[in-house]
């Protein structure tokens, strides 16, 4: 089995007794009072590179990266650096996160929340929006096509934005064929563990023009941005160098300086100034 599989089991799981304790009827009237969604279009969009600063407590690859008792605290100071976007793990098991600290980190921010989790049914996107997510990551590895049209429509049709991420020309083609209109190359390959940043540069190409580019992973600082920049990065989804870091806020704050002149980047120029 690998790694995805592994933790897409887990994930089925901890879902079944959410959907016990919650059913899906009473989930949706709880979705219908949640906050207007926020729009992710225009925090990713735009004549600069966005960040996506995450809150990540581990991952299956490092084990523990950091406690973060309060993840609203985390958010609040990511927001002060800058970020356009704040992304949250909710997985359990494997990135210790949950559902509480999506809440928590909406209620503290107004910047666009994503919801970051293996979402392979529609009950996980209505959660989503119960818990205030602005946005919602679909992973194209872990969903057959029909599943995946159909979650990206979901999404839309209930005020998310479905960020779909690939990580391979394959994905790709099934991810624009889907309708997607953000889309997120990981550079960590889910069934191995193994980062490589050059996946960006070879897929970016691929993309078609007026889809939204997103970089991410092994993002360690400014010098990495500038790289995910060149190569055509509209934003840039970052976790570990900042929750590992002495100082998140600063960490956040020279990336997003660094993505805010367009110099840095190197694409078509349709959406740049002279
Ligand atoms: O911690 P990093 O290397 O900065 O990466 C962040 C983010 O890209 C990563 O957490 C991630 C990207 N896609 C995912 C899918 C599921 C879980 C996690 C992820």
């Amino acid at each position: 089995m690998s790694v995805l599989e592994d933790i897409i089991v887990g994930v089925r799981e901890d879902l079944e007794e959410r959907q016990r304790d919650v059913p899906i009827e009473e989930l949706k009237r709880i979705a219908a009072r949640a906050p207007e969604p926020r729009d992710a279009y225009a925090a990713l969009g735009g004549d600069r590179v966005s960040v996506i600063a995450e809150v990540k407590r581990s991952s299956p690859s490092k084990g523990a990266l950091a406690a973060i008792a309060d993840p609203a605290a985390l958010a609040a100071d990511y927001e002060e650096g800058g970020a356009h976007v704040i992304s949250v793990l909710t997985e359990r098991r494997r990135f210790g996160g949950t559902l509480a600290d999506l809440a928590a980190v909406r209620a503290a921010v107004d910047v666009p929340v994503l919801r970051k989790d293996f979402i392979v049914t529609s009950y996980q996107l209505w959660e989503a929006r119960a818990h205030g997510a602005d946005l919602a990551l679909l992973i194209v590895a872990a969903l057959d096509q029909q599943a995946l049209v159909s979650l990206i429509e979901r999404a839309e049709s209930i005020g998310l934005c479905p960020l779909v991420e690939v990580h391979t020309e394959e994905e790709l083609t099934r991810a624009v064929d889907a309708g997607a209109k953000v889309v997120g190359v990981n550079a960590r390959d889910l069934k191995t563990l193994q980062v490589d940043r050059e996946v960006f540069a070879r897929l970016a190409p691929k993309v078609p023009d007026g889809i939204i580019k997103i970089a991410e992973s092994g993002v360690r600082g400014p010098h990495d941005l500038l790289a995910y920049a060149r190569a055509g990065a509209d934003a840039v989804l970052v976790g570990e160098s900042l929750v590992t870091g002495r100082d998140p806020k600063a960490a956040v704050n020279d990336l997003v300086t660094a993505g805010a002149h367009p110099a840095s980047r190197q694409d078509s120029g349709s959406e740049r100034h002279p």
